[in-house]
């Protein structure tokens, strides 16, 4: 298997009774990066997630972390992640420190990496509130620095920002940024959102009812939201005979409609001139760029 994948997963099926809730799923999570897991509610991504961490079984040769095959080196895989998946496992009657002590005691860990987790999520002058006083925000970064205590060097968040109000959006946001680049962690992190990740990501995996629709750099994805020209014509078959002599770039065509990729203003008066000098009627030529959102929209709304 590929070792520049922290994850990769290979035709990867999941069913839940006679329902098929992952399909096909080839994942690739290069080591190092924030790899945004996008999808719809009810996509597959909290089960998909569960597979990685083995709390759903999945078939020999499907899963690979860090290139071992997960079934058959389980413990030597589950010490290379942490996770928060749904609601972070906090005691609330006991301080944020003490909960950490609570982990390093139950995992044979240093207590002395408490003081260090706490300050890394930004916990430090709450370290002795009761965890059931902390806002949601400090709950998941607690459920961050619990899933980090053991220094894993995979961490997987399941839509760690969910409930939680702008600011702490930014919070999470930075603190992934803050693991990845300065600590060298790979993240993997889930969100309905492509807002929300977008920033962060550099990785991105899009999928619905279970299938992958988009995988690649967060560039390839802002790629594919390039502006194209929409000419709309008489006859969009001429048309298109007319621009192929040209070299642009045909990306789609319908009855009536041409979409080119854009290169310029002064390219797109080139257009128009060819067409109308050749016979055909142009009713309209306009560019039009997505955004990711819209993008995000039509990705996942295709199958
Ligand atoms: N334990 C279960 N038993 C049966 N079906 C389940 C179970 N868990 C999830 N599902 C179904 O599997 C599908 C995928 O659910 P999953 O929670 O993985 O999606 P998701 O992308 O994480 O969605 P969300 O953003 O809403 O959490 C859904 O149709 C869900 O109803």
């Amino acid at each position: 298997m590929n070792t520049s994948f922290a994850i990769e997963t290979v035709g990867l099926n999941y069913r839940f009774g006679s329902q098929t809730v992952v399909k096909d799923l080839s994942l690739q999570v290069p080591k190092g990066s924030i790899y945004g897991f996008l999808g719809p509610n009810g996509a597959g991504k909290t089960t998909t997630i569960k597979i990685l961490l083995n709390l759903l079984q999945s078939s020999s040769d499907k899963v690979f972390i860090f290139g071992k095959e997960l079934n058959s080196n389980r413990t030597a895989c589950l010490k290379q992640m942490g996770s928060l998946v749904e609601q972070p496992a906090i005691y609330a009657h006991l301080t944020g420190k003490e909960n950490l002590i609570n982990r390093c005691i139950l995992l044979g860990i240093n207590q002395r990496k408490v003081a260090e987790m706490l300050a890394l999520v930004g916990l430090t002058s709450a370290a002795n509130k009761k965890a059931g006083k902390y806002s949601l925000g400090m709950k998941q970064r607690l459920g961050i620095a619990l899933a980090l205590i053991a220094d894993p060097e995979l961490l997987l968040l399941d839509e760690p920002t969910n409930g939680l109000d702008p600011n702490g959006i930014i919070e999470i946001r930075n603190l992934m940024i803050e693991l990845a680049g300065k600590h060298g962690k790979t993240i993997l992190v889930s969100s309905h959102l492509l807002a929300e990740i977008e920033r962060t990501a550099t990785h991105v995996g899009i999928i619905n009812k279970g299938e992958l629709l988009f995988q690649g750099k967060i560039n390839e994805l802002h790629d594919l939201s390039k502006p194209v020209i929409k000419i709309e014509v008489d006859d969009s078959a001429a048309a298109l005979n007319i621009l192929s002599t040209t070299g642009a770039e045909i990306i789609d065509m319908d009855e009536g409609l041409v979409k080119i990729a854009y290169t310029g203003k002064a390219e797109m008066g080139k257009y128009n001139s060819l067409l109308v000098n050749n016979g055909v009627t142009v009713y309209a030529i306009y560019t039009e760029k997505k955004d990711l959102e819209h993008l995000f929209l039509d990705i996942t709304s295709k199958n």
